[in-house]
């Protein structure tokens, strides 16, 4: 459905992301994994556009406890980005087009020696209907973030600020194991499946070496601070789906 000027854009790009539900084993087709951590798993592709370093990330990821709207709620909510993002500095919503579509600008914490960062991109929740199933494994609902560079005339950039360009998705499945006893769905018998891509354009010059060091640090510590960040904030709610 439309109901912005980006949402051809958007429709666009979920239906592109949803084709990494076919679980294509990372593995293959060049992914280097790069960091391993329980049951989340980082890998990286080498990618020089113009000069630049423009590495694409994916990381794979299951955490229990907590549904795949709750993940993405979480994720795409503004008025908790601070409570979990620790690399951003400057963090507004300049429109809202929809319940859950707005657009944001950020700043990122400059990373010596290379210039500061800052994104303008827009960011939507959407439920995926009838997405692709994987294996033997149904899942009860999937949900999808997906936040991308647009251009907005109401950016007040930060000045020094190099402009990065972002196609990121965080792609969230709930799998749930019924309670032996028929008794009522507990968050113990939820299982949340994850995937996060991340293509960040550095949008100038920055040293190889500093900006794979900050990927390699910096999503694993990402990824493990907001899933529990979000187990933490919904363990005494009502589950959400
Ligand atoms: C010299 C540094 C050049 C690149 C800087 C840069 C810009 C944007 C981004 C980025 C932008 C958005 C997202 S998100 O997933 O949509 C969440 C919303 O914030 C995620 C990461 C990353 C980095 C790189 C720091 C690197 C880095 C990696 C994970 C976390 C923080 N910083």
């Amino acid at each position: 459905k439309v109901t912005h000027e980006h949402s051809e854009a958007l429709n666009q790009r979920i239906k592109e992301h949803l084709a990494l539900l076919d679980h294509s084993d990372p593995d293959a087709n060049g992914w280097e994994q790069i960091t391993e951590d329980g049951e989340m798993k980082v890998y990286r592709k080498e990618l020089v556009q113009d000069g630049l370093i423009c590495d694409p990330l994916k990381a794979v990821h299951s955490v229990g406890l907590v549904t795949a709207k709750e993940m993405c709620h979480y994720f795409w909510f503004p008025d908790v980005r601070r409570d979990w993002e620790e690399t951003v500095d400057v963090f507004d919503v300049l429109e809202t087009l929809d319940e859950a579509t707005t657009i944001n600008y950020q700043t990122h914490k400059q990373v010596w020696p290379a210039a500061q960062r800052d994104c303008l991109y827009l960011s939507s929740m959407v439920k995926v209907d009838n997405p692709p199933s994987v294996g033997d494994k149904i899942p009860h609902d999937t949900w999808i973030v997906c936040n991308f560079s647009v251009d907005h005339p109401e950016a007040n950039p930060v000045s020094g600020c190099v402009r990065a360009l972002i196609e990121v998705a965080l792609i969230c499945q709930t799998f749930i194991t019924l309670p032996k006893d028929g008794g009522p769905i507990t968050r113990d018998c939820l299982q949340c499946d994850i995937i996060y891509v991340a293509n960040v354009n550095p949008g100038g010059w920055a040293p190889a070496s500093v900006l794979r060091s900050i990927y390699k640090r910096e999503y694993p510590k990402f990824l493990n601070r907001f899933t529990n960040y979000v187990q933490q904030k919904t363990k005494d709610l009502k589950l959400l789906f």
